[in-house]
């Protein structure tokens, strides 16, 4: 299977860096989430990898090769950057077919992808009546049409209901599953948490991190566990005596900071305090990514040296 190597990637637009420098790998058989505020240059990157756009210096290649230079690009290489790029005034079938028939794919495909994306019932009518989920799922469609090695979704989530969410999630793992490259732009926290193994997070144009999902959480947000009693002064008294770092909640609870429930119940236990509530902090990739971009904020206010 292809990965996707970005080296040294630069691209200026007006003289003002929209990529600065990139230098990361996509490997096969995850699904790597791609990340970073507004204008972070996730876009630009993805446009370069396909060839869309023309890098200032550095390289981005495919299995070692420029999206250019493959071969039936759209069998290799599926992606989705605007839902809106379908034809309006055309069916769904007829303009899978016509992708189909433009890059020597099979026609059996256009079904398969129309199953696939829950749009066979949808598929005679025109694009135009779409909502935009119904888009979203046509552009996810005629990235898979090619059964490609290497998929990139541009915010692949953007309109699609609850249910559309839970199936964006399970298609993504299987891709990843069957051994394909997978990366996926996203703003949403928590579905990305759902979907991704790998992170790559960008801020104004540069790598901040490129890390296992399950790390970048852990090494940056720490644990906690919440817990409840009859008597929230005795609890205060206890954990106190114990040196635990805990903060009193209005209703009564006490949080206590890096540590693991299994030591707050058994000292609880011990020392015979009632626990009515003991339970484990869940730490979310969206506490961890703010935590990474206010330290990356505190570092932009430092004044520049001359
Ligand atoms: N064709 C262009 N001409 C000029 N500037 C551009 C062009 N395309 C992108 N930019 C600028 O490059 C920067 C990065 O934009 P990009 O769309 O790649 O960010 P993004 O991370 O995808 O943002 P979003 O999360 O909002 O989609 C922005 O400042 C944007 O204004």
């Amino acid at each position: 299977m292809l990965s996707i190597d970005v080296r040294d990637l630069t691209k200026e637009y007006a003289g003002r860096r929209a990529v600065d420098g990139l230098t990361f790998s996509v490997r096969p058989g995850s699904v790597t989430g791609f990340l970073g505020p507004n204008g972070a240059g996730k876009s630009t990157t993805m446009r370069l990898v396909l060839g869309l756009d023309r890098p200032t210096s550095g390289t981005a290649v495919i299995g070692g090769r420029a999206y250019t230079e493959l071969r039936d690009p759209l069998r290799r290489v599926g992606a989705l950057l605007d839902a809106r790029a379908a034809h309006g005034s055309r069916t769904a079938r007829d303009h899978l077919r016509a992708l189909a028939v433009s890059n020597r794919i099979p026609a059996g495909r256009v079904d398969t992808v129309l199953e696939e994306t829950g749009l066979a019932a949808v598929a005679g009518r025109r694009v135009r009546t779409y909502s935009l989920g119904m888009r979203q799922r046509l552009g996810i469609a005629a990235a898979l049409l090619g059964d490609p090695e290497v998929i990139l979704l541009d915010e692949p989530a953007n309109g699609l209901d609850p249910e559309g969410i839970v199936w964006i999630r399970s298609l993504l793992r299987g891709l990843a599953a069957e051994g394909r490259t997978v990366l996926v732009s996203s703003h949403l926290m928590g579905e990305t948490a759902a979907f991704a193994d790998h992170l790559l997070i960008l801020g104004r144009g540069r790598l901040l991190a490129d890390t296992p999902v399950r790390e970048f959480i852990d090494a940056r947000v720490r644990p906690h566990v919440r817990v409840r009693s009859t008597d929230p002064v005795v609890l205060g008294a206890l954990l106190a005596r114990h040196g635990y770092d805990a903060s009193r909640g209005g209703d009564g609870s006490w949080t206590v900071r890096h540590e693991r429930v299994d030591d707050i119940g058994r000292l609880m236990s011990e020392a015979g305090v009632p626990v009515l509530e003991l339970a484990a902090g869940e730490a979310t990739l969206e506490e961890a990514y703010l935590d990474l971009t206010a330290a990356e904020a505190e570092f932009a206010a430092q004044p520049m040296e001359a």
